[in-house]
């Protein structure tokens, strides 16, 4: 792996980035601008994002949860005719993600890039980071709009709606606070709680995200128990969110990256809860197994140095069983 410094690239030896107790630390996304309907300021973004069709684009891979975020919210939106999409190769390698064709691999419709990381060069040509999926593309001013996925799918849930957008509504303002708790939660223990546990390099430090994720499954099972969804009736970005860990759960990171107390088809509620998200119409088109394996297990070489990837597991999504 590698990163871009001032607008170059860097390669790096490690591919997986620990401190010296072996904690995995992940870093903040820099890109944080906002498309707002008139393109006044959002949150903590500039002036001059304005929704418009068929002027932003999405970049994506199919292996990584943070990006299937964004893929499931154009998807669910009905923003599939307004917003365009590029998708990686599953494979990172040296130079990072690349388009490389393959099954499944959408070039690049702004240089034809071969890596992304032109494409961030390209937006500002002295950006110092990481280059990482999902990035929201402003095709018009060849700007990076944002590269956070808890902001891009707030912007697709909310900012396209006047353009034919579906008016569903997965973060309603009477629920934000209860929606916010969850995600919260979700993110440090369930998220980015499965990458604390793989990326860890020392045994202690790997035993207690481990027991921290599972603490927060066995939580989530039982709000399940008395809740169809996380937050009650109604499905929201909470439950997306958490979704795009759970359905890679038994296929990487179970295997992987070690989160193996339990199988998820183990837990029933996390496991129909699954299943039912999994087959809401506009969402099994994201979920790409088969990059979602190869990515995992051929990019990160200290963990599978072979890059073997395993057959199984065998799983069934349909409902009626
Ligand atoms: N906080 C970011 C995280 C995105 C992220 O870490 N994406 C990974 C793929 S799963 C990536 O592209 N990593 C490349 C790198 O960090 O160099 C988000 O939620 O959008």
């Amino acid at each position: 792996m590698g990163l871009l410094v001032d607008g170059q690239w860097h390669d790096e030896e490690k591919d997986i980035k620990s401190n010296e107790e072996g904690r995995f630390i992940r870093k903040d996304s820099q890109f944080r601008n906002w498309i707002t309907p008139d393109g006044t300021p959002g949150p903590d973004g500039e002036e001059g994002f304005k929704a418009e069709a068929n002027r932003y684009h999405l970049y994506v891979s199919y292996a990584c949860p943070w990006a299937n975020r964004a893929l499931i919210m154009r998807n669910i939106k009905g923003l599939k005719d307004i917003i365009s999409v590029s998708v990686v190769n599953p494979f990172r390698e040296n130079k990072g993600w690349t388009f490389e064709p393959a099954d499944g691999v959408v070039p690049d419709p702004v240089m034809d890039a071969k890596y992304l990381y032109e494409i961030y060069a390209k937006a500002d040509p002295s950006y110092s980071g990481r280059v990482s999926v999902p990035v929201l593309y402003d095709l018009k001013q060849n700007k990076i709009v944002n590269n956070e996925s808890a902001d891009i799918i707030r912007m697709l849930n909310s900012a396209f709606d006047h353009l034919g957008a579906k008016k569903d509504n997965y973060a309603p303002e009477e629920l934000l606070p209860e929606i916010e708790s969850i995600n919260e939660r979700v993110y440090h223990a369930v998220n980015n709680g499965v990458y604390k546990a793989g990326f860890a390099t020392k045994q202690k430090v790997y035993q207690e995200e481990v027991k921290h994720l599972f603490e927060a499954l066995d939580e989530l099972e039982a709000r399940l128990n008395d809740n169809r969804y996380l937050v009650g009736d109604q499905i929201t970005e909470a439950d997306w969110r958490l979704f795009t860990t759970l359905i890679r759960f038994d296929s990487v990171y179970y295997g992987h990256f070690k989160c193996n107390i339990k199988r998820l088809t183990e837990y029933e509620n996390l496991w129909r809860y699954t299943k039912e998200l999994y087959n809401y119409p506009g969402v099994s088109e994201t979920v790409n197994f088969q990059h979602i394996k190869e990515h995992y297990y051929r990019s990160h070489k200290s963990i599978n140095p072979n890059g073997i990837i395993p057959v199984g597991p065998e799983l069934d999504l349909s409902l009626n069983q």
